[in-house]
Order: structure tokens, then sequence, then C-alpha cells
């Protein structure tokens, strides 16, 4: 979702997360992982991912090997036994495609890993970093399977049980990585099982030696050796969490309690983005208690079992939820429930930026005097990161943002390339979840000025309406234009772009204009967004990545509730507020 191509991307720092059987217990918890990669990469991070089996799958197999006469060879039955790895990685890629993380899937072949020694319990001794670095470059994320590798003799091996964890390490140490996170379903090392025993106390940190110890099973002692002899912290992990054991040098220290009661959320809406918001919270019922949803027609969602639906607002908002989420469009109503909802305490994540735009400073001002959190993330880009790389890069100085805003609009200009009637290309993206409720706002430069307007905010710290925002309407590439430009070499865009004058003041437009095939902004396809961003220093910035659909825009919205959730501590009111760290 995001990348500099001018900047090499090795500027990003590497994170390599390791998810496990533990946490891949089902299909469905492919999305987790891909969520909890997003964060990362929304970080600034480029992550490599390495991937066990999902749960049960390698014993399934090992099974199978044992019915065919495993005893026979132990280099077959390695063969065998590494495939649930490989298919595992192949859904994690699926995964990331589905939320437009740039990605791509690496079998070990590809980068020269190889390991040595007994072909079910094999060491791994090197890859090819330059083939790595390669595979790195254009790309967001890599995954791969763990647990398996080449071997000179045997063709292929696997680095016994729980042998991800020492390619997590491995490939940590390989590439320089910043940290290496081994995701489980505990969060961090206990004192004992947290299972058995309730009065088990987490660690804060532990050495290499005590890790042995006290890990009991949880991690693989080859790769807290492969650890100890890198000179690499590793981090203990749960999914989507903060806090973290990591087993480095020193002394123990055990960390404070951190297990909480789960967050109250309330739901506004569930159309194609709140749907796939629902998805991310009714699968941590751990972290989150669901009002009921607020929707139109709560008639129609008799069969959706993950939440009660209402068309009630008072419903929604019942029990002083600590978190409120908008996800319904409009500028009015979400606008004063939003209000509404800083008024009574709650955090407050939106996708709207037809809201956002038109009450930007009502609602800043609530959030200020409420003390709790505005988040906004997914209003500009869906799944692209281009408010958070905003925030990172305004202090060096914004001279412009251009941009292809308005996912919609660059659907229905590809539609319209490859021959579709206009209407149709319309109908095909509100069918894919991608248009507005009313469409307009889409070919007609509404939307991709609500996001310039924030856009403009954010970068200039000045109010520039929508309403103050010429634009131009979609209509206005006709099949005769879209022929003349095709002939020339050019490709019709409809750009956002907003500068600073030399005297202060914002020039900002949406135009619907051919641009050459070489032009930054030329090559977005369908809903893909693009930023560029220029910077005083004559820097260019850019950007690109999914600007619509469900999944990237519910990935970007979870990420803001996840970073609400890890910021807050139950008071002694058992109201969610910000820690003090937050
Ligand atoms: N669809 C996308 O790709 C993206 C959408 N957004 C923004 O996210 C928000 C939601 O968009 P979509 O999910 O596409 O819309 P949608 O039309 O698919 O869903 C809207 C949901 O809100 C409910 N709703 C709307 N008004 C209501 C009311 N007055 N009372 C009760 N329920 C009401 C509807 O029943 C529906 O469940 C909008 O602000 C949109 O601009 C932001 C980024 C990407
Ligand atoms: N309708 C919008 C949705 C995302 O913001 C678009 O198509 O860009």
């Amino acid at each position: 979702m995001t990348a500099a191509p001018d900047r090499p991307d090795a500027a990003r720092p590497l994170c390599v997360l390791k998810f496990g059987g533990s946490v891949l217990t089902a299909p469905a918890d492919y999305a987790a992982a891909g969520a909890e990669a997003y964060r990362h990469v929304r970080a600034g991070e480029t992550v490599i991912i390495i991937v066990s089996a999902l749960q049960g799958e390698t014993d399934a197999l090992f099974a199978e090997a044992e019915a065919a006469g495993a005893g026979a060879s132990a280099a077959m039955t390695a063969r065998l036994v590494r495939l649930g790895e490989y298919r595992s990685a192949a859904r994690m890629g699926l995964e990331l495609a589905r939320l437009g993380v740039r990605a791509r899937v690496l079998d070990p072949h590809e980068i020269g890993l190889e390991a040595e020694g007994d072909p079910l319990d094999a060491d791994l001794v090197r890859l090819d970093r330059q083939r790595l670095d390669a595979a790195l470059e254009d790309v967001e994320a890599v995954v791969l399977p763990g647990f398996t590798a080449g071997h000179k003799a045997h063709g292929a091996v696997t680095l016994g049980r729980g042998g991800t964890d020492l390619t997590a390490v491995f490939f940590a140490a390989q590439a320089g990585a910043r940290r290496v996170r081994l995701i489980k379903d505990v969060d961090g090392v206990y004192t004992d099982d947290p299972a058995r025993d309730p009065q088990a106390r987490r660690y804060d940190r532990l050495d290499h030696d005590a890790a042995l110890k006290a890990s009991r099973g949880l991690i693989q002692p080859k790769a807290i050796e492969a650890a100890r002899a890198a000179g690499l912290v590793i981090e203990i992990a749960a999914m989507g969490a903060g806090h973290a054991t990591r087993i480095a040098p020193g002394p123990a220290v055990i960390g404070a309690d951190v297990r909480r009661r789960p967050l109250r959320v309330a739901l506004l809406g569930c159309g194609a983005v709140g749907s796939g918001v629902l998805d991310h919270l009714a699968a941590r019922p751990d972290l989150f208690a669901l009002n009921p949803v607020l929707v139109r027609h709560p008639e129609k969602r008799s069969g959706d079992a993950r939440a009660r639906f209402t068309r009630e607002a008072g419903e929604a908002l019942a029990k002083r939820p600590d978190i409120v989420i908008e996800a319904m469009g409009g500028v009015d109503q979400p606008a004063s429930l939003l209000l509404e909802a800083l008024a009574g305490g709650a955090h407050v994540v939106t996708a709207n930026k037809a809201a956002m735009a038109a009450r930007y400073e009502g609602l800043h001002d609530a959030a200020r005097r409420a003390g709790r959190q505005l988040r906004y993330a997914a209003s500009v880009g869906g799944g692209v990161v281009i408010l958070e790389a905003l925030e990172r890069l305004k202090p060096h100085g914004v001279a412009a943002v251009e941009g292809v805003m308005n996912g919609t609009g660059n659907f229905i200009l590809s539609r319209l390339r490859a021959g579709a009637a206009f209407d149709d290309a319309v109908a095909e993206a509100q069918a894919l979840g991608f248009a507005e409720a009313d469409p307009s706002a889409d070919v007609d430069g509404h939307d991709a000025a609500d996001k310039l307007s924030l856009l403009i905010r954010e970068a200039f710290g000045q109010d520039v309406p929508p309403a103050a925002i010429p634009k131009d309407s979609l209509r206005k590439a006709t099949p005769e234009r879209l022929a003349g430009a095709a002939s020339q070499g050019e490709v019709f865009k409809q750009i956002g772009r907003c500068a600073l004058l030399p005297d202060g003041r914002v020039e900002a437009s949406v135009q619907v204009k051919s641009v050459p095939l070489d032009h930054p902004l030329a090559g977005a396809v369908n809903e893909e967004n693009r930023f560029v961003l220029t910077l005083n220093d004559g820097s260019v910035h850019a950007l690109y990545g999914k600007g619509a659909g469900r999944w990237p825009t519910a990935a970007s919205v979870f990420a803001d509730v996840m970073d609400i959730t890890r910021a807050c501590a139950c008071d002694a009111s058992g109201r969610a507020a910000l820690a003090a760290s937050a």
C-alpha cells in the first residue's frame, strides 16, 4: 500500500514476523495475520513474513508419511511434511493481495535458502542475500514457508518441529532486520503456562538461558541458540498486542499485568467497509464487545451471525462505548453521531472523508475537549497510508501533493479505455463496493475534492472547503477524447492537486485530463490510488496501492481501532482511557 519508488526501499526498516500454527488455526486466521502485517507496513516497515502450516496440518502430513512407510526414508518424509508451509505461504500471499499490500511469495530455492544435516532436523546455513534484496526491492512484504530449506544432498529438508521459529531468526540475522517478532497465542513468555496457572507472570525481558528453560515448547530451542549466536533480540507477542517478551541479555524483568476487559465498540454502518471491519472485530471477542450494529435495514440481516443489528442509533451507541467506528457515509447524521460519541467519552474512528472535510474543526475540537482520539486514516487513499506518510514528512515542509485519489473514477476510466460504456462502468464500480452511495460524488469529483480538502488540512494546515475546489466531471472523458489521447500515447486520469503558492495561499483542483504514459500517475489501474508528494527540498515521495474496496479500507479502519486499543488502559471507573504512555 505504500512505497517510495524514488527512494530505495532499503530505506524502509525490515521487520520479520513469524505466524505459527498456534495463531493460524483455521483459514479465517489469515485475515488477522494480514491485518497484523499491514500494521507494520503502515508503520513504514518492509515485512518478511514466515509462516507455519495451519494447526494440525503438519501432524496430518507426518501421519500420512507414517502410513506410507516413513521409516524407509527421512528425506522423502521431509518432502511430504513441508507441504503445509507451502500452502500456508500461498494463502498468506492471497490475503495480502486482497488487502492491497504489495507482496511476493518466495519458495526457499528462489533465494538460495539452504540447510545442512538430518533431513528432518536440519540447520540453516546460508541464503543468497542479493536475491533476497532483489525480491524485497519493490514490495512491502515477502512471504516464505518456514520449517523447510534446500539441501545439497537431499534437495529439500525440514528443520525440526517448531522450525519456523528458526527460519524467522535466521532471516532476521541474515537480512539485518530491525526486529523479529514471533506471533503466538500467548502474549509472551510466562513464569508458567498461563493456561494452567492463572497466577503466572509475564516476562518483559529474559535472557537466552532463561528463555531456554522457561519457554517449554513455546519457542524452538535451536531458534533461541541461533538468536544468541547472532546477537539478536527475539520478541514473543500475541496478534495485535503492543507489548511483548524480549529475549535479550540482561536480568529477567517481570512485566506489568496487561490483561484487561474487552473494549465496548459501536459500529455505525455495515456496508462495503463496515462489513469488513465487523469481520475483524468479531474475530477478536477477547478484545472487543460489540453493541448492536447500526444499519438501515436490520430485517435483511437475519442470516448474519456476527452481530445483532439495529436501525436505532441510540441502541448502537448504548452502554457508553469505548470506541465508535463510523462507516455510514453522508455528512450531517454521521457527524452529529460522532460528536455525541466524543462528548460521551468514546474514541472515534471513521472512514468518512465527506463528514471529516465538512466538520474538520468541530470534530477535532470535540476530540480535544474530551481528551479522546479521532482517527480517519481510511478516509483518504483507502489502504494507501498517505495521511500517515504526510504526518511523517510534514516537518520537512510540503510543497505539493498530487494524486489519483478516487478509486471509482480511476476504475471507470480504466473500463472506458477497455471499451466499456460509461453507465456500465459505474454500475460495475458500485457492484464491487468502490463507489460512494451516490456515485455522482465519484463521477463529478466531489469525493476527490473531499480528500484534497483533508490533504490540505494535514499538509498545510489551511481550510480550503471542498466546495471551493474546482472540479471536472469524468464525463469529460468521452470516447472520442479517450481515443485521441491514446493515439498521442496518453491516458486520461482524474487528478487532484494542491500546492503552496509563494504568497502562502494554497491552490487546488480536481482535473480530468490526459497525461503521457510516463507520467508518475499514468500507471494507476482500476481502483488503484497514487500519490506524489513534493517537499520543499525538492525531494519527491510516491505512494500507491488499493484506494477503494472492502478489504483494504477495512484493514485501514481496523488498524486505527487497534492503535487505540493498544493505547488504552482501563481506569478505575472501567472506562477506556489513554494510557499515560500513549
Ligand atoms: N467503499 C470504499 O471503498 C470506501 C468507502 N469509504 C467511506 O466509508 C463510508 C462507508 O462506505 P461504504 O461502506 O462503501 O458504504 P455502504 O453504502 O456500502 O454502507 C453504508 C452502511 O451504513 C448504513 N447506513 C447509512 N446511513 C444510515 C442511516 N442513516 N441509518 C442507519 N444506517 C445507515 C447502511 O445501512 C450500510 O450498512 C463512506 O463514508 C465512504 O466514503 C472510505 C474509503 C473507501
Ligand atoms: N468512492 C471512493 C471510496 C474510497 O474512498 C473511491 O472510489 O475512491
